[in-house]
């Protein structure tokens, strides 16, 4: 294990009893990444941060955290929030914390770097019951953070999150990331991945899709947004050419996801085929763009 990697996956397979949740699942995780593990409703997710946290067996392979065994989780190192986590609602924030510091053996002084960190200083002595959403997925952070581990997990973190909610715990992880944080995010939403993390590893029923830097993923393609004259035409040439994938048609608008090669030759290709082009402009691919790049096989 190289000196930055925190955390080390290897061949991590997961099966309940028909079902295949995670398949020779491979990845490794540095200091200071805050790396999605970004995926559909039922891709494995929970059952890939589950395993790592010790919280379930893995059917075969192996996870290693850095200055721990193979197949262990250090308590003290990773803080998690994997499940809605319990409060007591007619108790300000500081008892709460107390109440959690307490069930992890941690000293109650602790608490306050935590609030600090998830910016709740202010609103030590309120009960928890007149926090909007935003703030009590910040106070489960706080409890996440307890104790000053160096890395965190989250799952779905803004999952039932209104959107002033969303913007609140988004600006938290960046804010954690900024303070040296190593953060494992999962999520069902693209926009939350690309905006929150520096990496992503893209999970498709149990399988791993592609893994790396955000940006280096969304530069392996390009996506060009073509407004055509003759979209029966349009039809053809792309089934013509099963390597440009098509990401999405509204009447005579198309954007097609093309490699490097094909970016050249489009417009002269389509021109060739017979396909009047009215307008034509390359962009840049979005993760939604990659995600479906990545599906589509
Ligand atoms: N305890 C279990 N017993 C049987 N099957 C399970 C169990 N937990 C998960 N599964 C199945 O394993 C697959 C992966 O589930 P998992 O919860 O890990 O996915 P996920 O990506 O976290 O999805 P979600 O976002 O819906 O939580 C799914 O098909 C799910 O139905």
């Amino acid at each position: 294990m190289g000196m930055s990697t925190l955390l080390s996956i290897k061949k991590l397979t997961k099966r309940y009893s028909s079902t295949l949740a995670l398949n020779d699942f491979t990845l490794d995780v540095k200091k200071g990444e805050v790396i999605g593990i970004l995926g559909p409703n039922g891709s494995g997710k929970t059952t890939l941060l589950s395993i790592i946290l010790g919280l379930r067996f893995p059917t075969s392979g192996s996870f290693e955290w850095r200055d721990s065994k193979p197949n262990c989780f250090p308590k003290g190192s990773v803080g998690a929030l994997i499940e809605v986590p319990t409060f007591y609602p007619y108790l300000s924030l500081e008892k709460n914390l107390r109440v959690s510091a307490f069930a992890k053996n941690i000293s109650y002084d602790q608490i306050y770097p935590a609030i600090e960190l998830v910016g709740l200083t202010p609103y030590l002595k309120a009960k928890v019951s007149t926090f909007s959403l935003g703030m009590k997925q910040r106070m489960a952070i706080a409890q996440a953070l307890l104790g000053n581990p160096e890395i965190i997990i989250l799952d779905e973190p803004t999952n039932g999150l209104d959107p002033e909610g969303i913007v609140e715990v988004r600006n938290l992880i960046k804010e954690l990331h900024l303070k040296g944080k190593t953060i494992i995010l999962a999520s069902h939403n693209l926009d939350e991945v690309q905006r929150t993390c520096t990496h992503v590893a893209v999970l498709n029923k149990g399988e791993l899709q592609a893994a790396g830097l955000v940006d280096e993923l969304l530069a392996s393609a390009k996506v060009a947004h073509i407004s055509v004259a003759n979209a029966g035409k349009m039809n053809g040439f792309i089934s013509e050419h099963p390597d440009i994938k098509l990401v999405e048609k509204l009447g005579n608008d198309f954007k097609l996801l093309l490699d490097e090669k094909e970016q050249k030759s489009l417009l002269i290709d389509l021109e060739e085929f017979g396909v009047v082009v009215n307008s034509f402009e390359i962009r840049n691919m979005n993760l939604e763009e990659l995600f479906i790049k990545l599906i589509r096989k």
